[in-house]
């Protein structure tokens, strides 16, 4: 079949949110006329042949995400980087399923807002991810940034780093403080779960300088030594890394705030409380619910007035992470935790205030039980990440199939896990969130590293409303977000609304199965009649017949009778 330009245009125009090429076609078309492909279409044309569609190929307005591929490992002849395109080879299972039906898929493209290959410096991926997100969070934009990936690929690196290679939270710090101008030593503002701004008065401040001091002093010897050698040295070395500087020229109170929680177990601790002395466990957090808002009840947000003071508080939560050897990695993190910081600002003249948040969430890793051979807690803690990193996927999956058919109303399971129902504003696409999917190239992680790039690329088929107000009602949203109730009743009338559906569904079953009977019983009934009727024709006919067949008989012996005469 000859290629021409018109059947190029006519295979992008059918479907132009992913771009399937027909290879033949493009290739003859190439032959025929020169057309000259771009490099993202056919980035290699040794496996372009073997090649499945692009993946995550969504034109504008796609949720970004960005891969890291892990540094330091032997170079795997199984991916190949083009631009922001990952060419992959599937594993043996996948491929040879696919190869059933496609005959010699073997590869898989997938394409990222960017690709950072394995040398690639923790400085690149805060420049380009992280330092223009940092100043529309002082413009008043909430940010979600989510590390995704397998266990072990690196994802607590890129987020937390090193003391000689900081990674984003510690470089976001620091170039928050060098743009902001100088802060009070203790903030006059503090934010409110329900986007207000509380005024702080003298008593209240001595009391949140007091909760900040018993932090820091936390810190003893030789180890505050390093952290804030670790931080002096990383500002020294930022120093001529040149920053946006704010400048108001109304009178404006600034609060720089910081919080720090975990999600171990399907349950959400505090990681800057204070250990109690007496041993007693820490308490568990709730899901509260203010103005449209999902917050976690009392979480501690320590005000924190310069960069140093916000990295000593961000590593004493590290410190209390929890972490445990697996065969995956020497110290894997068992829950998925969240740095927030929140910026409270408020003119003086008591107009105006504001308050908007960056979430730094560094997701735990999934992880093959049949592979890490986890026992014990070890398991229970691999269950609780693997399920509620399944809820994300499905979470993500059905935003996905909603946007696609909106008119199917589907409802979306954030309430499935308690990662999901704290960030489904920012999934639903009305706070900018973004992805740094991490994986590790090594030949034994191919399987893991296909199941994190097929959820990338979902998500990045995620796309972003351009008016949220609108498409926020296109979504098929739990009427909790727009009211204020508190989260427990909503569940009481969730579990009420659930019971009576449940009991009008068997009601009408049962009904339906009562009609059903009776139908059957009739149509059973009518069968039974018709087959009498046959069987009485059936039995009229034969006796007829053989009367017939008697007269006939008669009649034959009768003639025969008669000739024999
Ligand atoms: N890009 C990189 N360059 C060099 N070393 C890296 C890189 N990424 C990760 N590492 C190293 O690999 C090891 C595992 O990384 P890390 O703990 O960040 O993995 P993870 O994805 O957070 O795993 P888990 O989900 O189990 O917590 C660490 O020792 C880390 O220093």
């Amino acid at each position: 079949m000859e290629g021409t330009k018109e059947d190029v245009s006519y295979i992008r125009a059918r479907d132009p949110s992913i771009r399937y090429f027909n290879r033949d076609l493009i290739k003859n078309a190439r032959k025929n006329i020169g057309l000259l492909m771009s490099d993202t279409m056919c980035a290699d044309d040794s496996v372009e042949l073997e090649c499945d569609k692009e993946y995550g190929f969504v034109e504008d307005n796609c949720t970004p995400v960005y891969l890291r591929i892990k540094g330091g490992q032997n170079n795997s002849n199984d991916y190949t980087i083009k631009e922001n395109l990952l060419i992959c080879r599937m594993p043996e299972q996948v491929s040879t399923s696919r190869a059933a039906k496609n005959k010699s898929v073997t590869h898989k493209k997938y394409c990222f807002t960017k690709i950072f290959g394995p040398d690639s410096k923790q400085i690149e991926i805060f420049d380009n991810v992280v330092k223009f997100r940092v100043l529309e969070f002082i413009n008043g934009k909430n940010k979600s940034l989510f590390t995704y990936g397998a266990s072990g690929a690196g994802k607590t690196f890129t987020i937390i780093g090193t003391a000689q290679e900081p990674g984003l939270v510690p470089r976001a710090l620091e170039y928050l403080f060098r743009t902001l101008p100088k802060l009070p030593v203790i903030a006059s503002v503090k934010p409110m779960p329900d986007g207000n701004v509380k005024r702080l008065n003298l008593s209240d401040r001595k009391s949140e300088m007091e909760l900040r001091k018993n932090i820091l002093q936390a810190q003893k010897g030789v180890a505050r030594e390093q952290i804030i050698k670790t931080y002096s040295t990383m500002q020294a070395r930022l120093s001529n890394d040149p920053v946006a500087v704010m400048e108001t020229d109304d009178p404006i109170s600034l609060g720089i705030w910081v919080s720090f929680a975990e999600i171990y177990n399907e349950e959400i601790y505090d990681l800057l409380q204070p250990t109690s002395s007496h041993g007693k466990q820490a308490p568990k957090l709730k899901i509260g619910m203010a103005n449209g808002k999902v917050y976690i009840k009392d979480l501690t947000y320590i005000n924190v007035s310069n960069g140093l003071e916000a990295y000593q508080v961000f590593i004493y939560g590290i410190q209390k992470i929890k972490y445990a050897e697996t065969t995956k990695n020497n110290h894997s993190s068992r829950s998925h935790s969240i740095f927030c910081i929140k910026i409270a600002q408020a003119l003086d003249n008591g107009d105006g205030v504001h308050v908007s948040s960056f979430s730094f969430c560094d997701l735990a890793g999934v992880e093959r039980t049949k592979k890490t051979l986890n026992v014990g807690d070890r398991l229970k803690e691999s269950n609780s990440i693997n399920k509620s990193l399944m809820v994300l996927g499905r979470c993500i999956a059905a935003l996905r199939h909603s946007q696609k058919c909106p008119n199917l109303n589907q409802m979306i399971p954030f309430r499935d896990s308690k990662l999901t129902q704290l960030f489904q504003k920012a999934f639903c696409g009305l706070e900018d969130l973004c992805m740094v999917v991490n994986i590790n190239i090594s030949k034994d992680m191919l399987e893991e590293s296909h199941n994190v790039l097929n959820f990338s690329v979902m998500t990045r088929e995620v796309t972003i409303p351009t008016n949220s107000e609108t498409k926020c009602s296109d979504l098929k949203q739990r009427p909790e977000l727009e009211n204020t109730e508190s989260l427990d009743e909503q569940i009481d009338k969730l579990e009420q609304l659930l019971k009576d559906t449940k009991r009008m569904y068997e009601n009408s079953k049962e009904q339906r199965i009562q009609n059903c009977e009776s139908e059957e019983r009739d149509i059973i009934t009518g069968y039974e009649d018709l087959f009498e009727a046959n069987k009485n024709i059936y039995d009229c006919k034969s006796e007829a017949l053989e009367k017939d067949y008697a007269m006939k008989y008669s009649m034959n012996k009768v003639d025969t009778y008669y000739n024999e005469k």
